[in-house]
């Protein structure tokens, strides 16, 4: 591959994973059309391959997968499935519709898990492994085979399984790292043993996915590339089971700034990093930590006075990468009470946003109510408004109107106007607090009584008239549910958020109750 700056290079396919691992984080779970939403954004980051989901888990889950592999066209959707006929068949249904569906199917091959997951032999385990890439090659050409807990297996069994998988037909080969527990020289070690000496191993892609358990997702990842893997399986922001996969913008951006040393290439537009990662946060209600690398508020910010100096002097001195580079935008005041559609239109594709002509109706008409509210509207502002507006999940419970009252001669207590299923219901209750009585009045309206776990307010942007933005997760039956919402005011904005979350829950039974149909 020609990379950007002319010079020839490998090409390292990226293969993100943020719709299915990243949904085994707890409270990262999306519905339908934000995952749609997701994999647009994924499609235009340039990833070669999306992986959608397990389609054998629920109806949800298939239907996801099914609508994503219809609405993709420029990358490949990818399927999981277990070494079995029928999670094959059922992940075959869903991505069978895009131009190059991809069956991905795995099975476990470290002892420990064959023995006491599996509760099979290792001969077993290679027939499961053969007879599914078999079976999988028999409807597309295009099947990868995970060794699942890769990095603790014996390694001659490994290389066994992955021959017998390859010449069943597999054209990408996966060594994950499953639970986090490889080091970078090892594995990059076990990668160099395997393409040497697994037959076939020039014929297929191998590719590495590897958790972050004791941090060490991203140098794994580029350990094992470094040794020859190809494929990089990572999620936006890292997201993912327990402490989560590599992350896409980590692996990207090192094989970038050290060029000299990889040597590789990838087909990510870099500039579409920030943006993509702020959309997974904004859909899964989780704030990105500040001092993320590449997409956390701090990853950019020079607070003391030697590294100001340098920057001053030459921003080389403390910048390996400009924040342009990866997507982000200069954090002044992006629009104002008279701004236009036009600016609004412009500043929206700056930031990754492509709305449809009605999308950017409402958001406009938003923002200038907000306007009307605080003086300066800021990115992080607009953002807001876009997930108010436009990505919310249609409203089982809808606020219509909201008033609390508190203060140190009043007993705190609301009064709420909402929608439960399109009926109208008002109802008023007290608290502790404001919010408190704002939560108990929607919990008796909903006839629901979730335990808060958490509830947070940061302030979106500066200023007395900035937008509170909330996060609330609640829990009801063991099941849990993250609601984020931001307002001027931050009752109004907490009452959003719970609401979110409610909303978040119902979605979520509905789908169970469907799969159990
Ligand atoms: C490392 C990873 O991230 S793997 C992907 C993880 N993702 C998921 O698990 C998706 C969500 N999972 C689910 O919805 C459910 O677990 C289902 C629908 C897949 C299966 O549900 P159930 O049939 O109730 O099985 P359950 O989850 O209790 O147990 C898993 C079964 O699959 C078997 N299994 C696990 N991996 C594999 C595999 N790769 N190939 C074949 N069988 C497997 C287990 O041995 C166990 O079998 P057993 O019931 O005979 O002991
Ligand atoms: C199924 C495989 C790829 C996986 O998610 C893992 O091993 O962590």
């Amino acid at each position: 591959m020609v990379s950007e700056s002319g010079e020839n290079m490998d090409k390292v396919f990226f293969f993100d994973t943020t719709l299915r691992d990243g949904e085994q984080s707890p409270g990262a779970t999306m519905n339908r059309n934000e995952k749609i939403r997701l994999a647009r954004q994924l499609e235009i980051l340039g990833v070669d391959v999306i992986e959608a989901g397990f389609p054998a888990a629920s109806q949800g889950d298939f239907e996801s997968v099914r609508d994503i592999a219809g609405t993709v066209k420029n990358c490949q959707v990818a399927a999981l499935c277990r070494a079995l006929p029928e999670d094959i068949d059922r992940a075959w249904e869903a991505v069978r519709h895009n131009p190059h569906g991809r069956l991905h199917t795995f099975v476990a091959t470290s002892d420990i898990h064959m023995r006491h997951k599996l509760r099979k032999k290792p001969h077993q385990v290679l027939e499961m492994a053969e007879a599914a890439v078999r079976y999988a090659a028999a409807r597309t050409s295009n099947v990868e085979f995970s060794a699942e807990d890769a990095s603790r297996s014996d390694r001659d069994f490994l290389r066994r399984v992955l021959e017998r998988a390859i010449a069943a037909g597999a054209t990408t080969v996966n060594i994950p790292d499953t639970v986090g527990y490889t080091q970078p020289q090892e594995f990059a070690e076990l990668i160099a043993y395997l393409l040497e000496n697994v037959e076939g191993s020039h014929k297929v892609v191998f590719s590495v996915h590897c958790h972050n358990d004791l941090g060490l997702g991203t140098a794994n990842t580029l350990a094992a590339l470094k040794a020859g893997a190809r494929q990089a399986e990572v999620t936006l922001t890292g997201v993912g089971e327990r402490a989560g996969n590599a992350a896409l913008e980590e692996v990207v951006m090192a094989l970038e700034v050290r060029r000299d040393f990889y040597r590789l290439a990838s087909g990510i537009r870099k500039e579409q990093l920030f943006p993509s990662g702020r959309l997974l946060s904004l859909i899964i209600g989780q704030p990105i930590p500040p001092c993320k690398p590449i997409i956390g508020v701090n990853a950019f910010a020079h607070e003391s006075g030697i590294h100001q100096d340098g920057m001053l002097k030459n921003r080389q001195t403390y910048e390996i990468m400009t924040p342009q580079s990866v997507g982000r935008q200069d954090e002044d005041m992006v629009l104002g009470k008279h701004s236009g559609r036009a600016a609004l239109v412009r500043r929206l594709e700056d930031l990754g946003y492509r709305l449809e002509a009605g999308q950017v109706d409402i958001v406009f008409a938003a923002m200038k109510k907000l306007a009307d509210r605080k003086k300066e509207i800021f990115v992080e502002d607009l953002e807001a408004v876009i997930l108010e507006e436009i990505f919310r999940i249609p409203d089982k419970y809808r606020l219509e109107y909201l008033s609390a009252v508190s203060g140190n001669m009043a007993i705190p207590n609301a009064v709420i106007k909402m929608y439960v299923d399109g009926e109208e219901r008002v109802i008023s209750d007290f608290g502790t607090g404001p919010v408190d009585a704002v939560f108990n009045t929607i919990a008796r309206v909903v006839g629901r009584r979730p335990k808060l776990i958490r509830y947070a307010v940061n302030a979106i942007t500066g200023g007395t008239d900035a937008q509170g933005e909330v996060t609330v997760k609640i829990e009801e039956n063991g099941k849990t549910s993250v609601g984020r919402a931001s307002d001027a005011d931050i009752i109004q904005a907490s009452a959003k958020a719970y609401l979110n979350a409610l909303n978040r829950l119902a979605k979520k039974e509905e789908e169970n109750a469907c799969a159990r149909l």
